[in-house]
């Protein structure tokens, strides 16, 4: 057997502090002069793919400083590699998520471009909740751009250009620089990885560049526990019975007042005992699914705790739910003695 069930060690490791930063290692927001060393104007591309787009609008713009924000780790490797290769100085990449980015990172007015290039049209209804951009999404971008900066999307999905152009009407202090709402053309603009494979297959593309013309109201967004707030967790002594537990807990849903969680998933542990919990937590305009874990903490106790991955962030929808999901198992046990508590 030897060596075939352990985890093979991590092909790449991040860890380059000069370009790529890890969302939940950040201070929200960023003060991103100290971070680039100087101030100057701010440009973000979310989901930067391979960063080509984000080196040449580097290059193109040497006073500004760039952030591009991708949330799959081989893409900002590719990116990375680029940047080195490229001697790009004035780019900083993000591995997390473009949403909680955009909402925690940047101040209110604060990014004079921001690019979203070929985000993931998921065509089928059924997937329309994973897109990246929603009306709230796009609520949160008006916001985050200074007076008169520029949201610029390119798609070549003839369905989600329709939708983008109708929900970016709707969205308060934005206007088309066009008297269309798209193009098809944007001249002196270095085509993206997507872009090149759409062009060469013939599909045209949709380009719109809106402008922050107006007042924007501050969107709705999760309230984050302030000073030192630990994880929530919570410690029992007694003897759980793990499938009276998932009994309880399986399709559970609670609601207080606009936020609301549901049990998405439950996983048994392969080895040993212990119970993963697939949590979706909605605060107003803020979707994220968290992951806890329910597990033997030492003899004869158990924790509930959340996963350590994720780029968890403190916040109070989190800490609530766990509270729903710690009642949830005490209900289901009833000789369960709390040894310590943080929620
Ligand atoms: C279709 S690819 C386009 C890549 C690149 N912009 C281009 O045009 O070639 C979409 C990219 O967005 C990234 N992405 C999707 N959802 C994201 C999110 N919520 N946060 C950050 N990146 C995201 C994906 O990992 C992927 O790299």
């Amino acid at each position: 057997m030897g060596d075939v069930d352990r985890i093979p060690p991590p092909r790449f490791q991040l860890g380059d502090p000069r370009w790529v930063l890890e969302l939940r290692y950040l201070p929200w927001p960023v003060a991103w002069a100290a971070c680039f060393g100087r101030p100057g104007p701010l440009h973000v591309e979310l989901g930067f793919g391979d960063g080509a787009f984000l080196a040449a609008l580097a290059r193109r713009m040497p006073a500004a400083n760039l952030v591009g924000v991708e949330r799959a780790l081989e893409p900002t490797r590719w990116a990375l590699r680029r940047m080195r290769r490229e001697g790009v100085e004035n780019v900083r990449l993000v591995l997390g998520d473009a949403f909680a980015a955009l909402a925690f990172l940047f101040e209110p007015g604060s990014i004079e471009g921001l690019y979203v290039n070929f985000p993931d049209p998921w065509p089928k209804a059924r997937h329309h909740h994973r897109r990246l951009l929603t009306p709230g999404f796009l609520h949160l971008a008006a916001h985050r751009l200074q007076p008169g900066g520029l949201l610029t999307i390119a798609t070549d999905d003839p369905d989600y250009a329709l939708w983008i152009a109708e929900a970016l009407r709707d969205t308060p202090g934005l206007e088309s620089v066009f008297e269309t709402p798209w193009v098809h053309a944007l001249p002196g603009r270095e085509p993206t990885r997507y872009e090149r494979k759409a062009l060469a297959a013939g599909r045209p593309c949709f380009y719109f560049v809106w402008r922050r013309s107006g007042a924007v109201p501050a969107p709705v967004l999760p309230r984050i526990m302030r000073g030192e707030a630990s994880m929530p967790h919570r410690i029992w002594e007694g003897d759980p019975d793990l499938s009276q537990v998932a009994a309880q807990l399986r399709g559970r849903l609670w609601q207080d007042g606009e936020t609301i969680w549901r049990v998405k998933g439950l996983y048994r542990a392969v080895e040993g005992e212990g119970l993963l919990i697939e949590l979706l937590m909605a605060e107003g305009s803020w979707v994220e699914t968290v992951a806890l874990i329910f597990r033997p903490h030492g003899p004869g106790l158990w924790i509930l705790k959340p996963a350590e991955i994720g780029g968890l962030r403190p916040t109070l929808a989190l800490k609530m739910g766990v509270q729903r999901i710690a009642q949830a198992i005490e209900e289901a046990t009833p000789g369960l003695r709390v040894v310590s508590s943080t929620i």
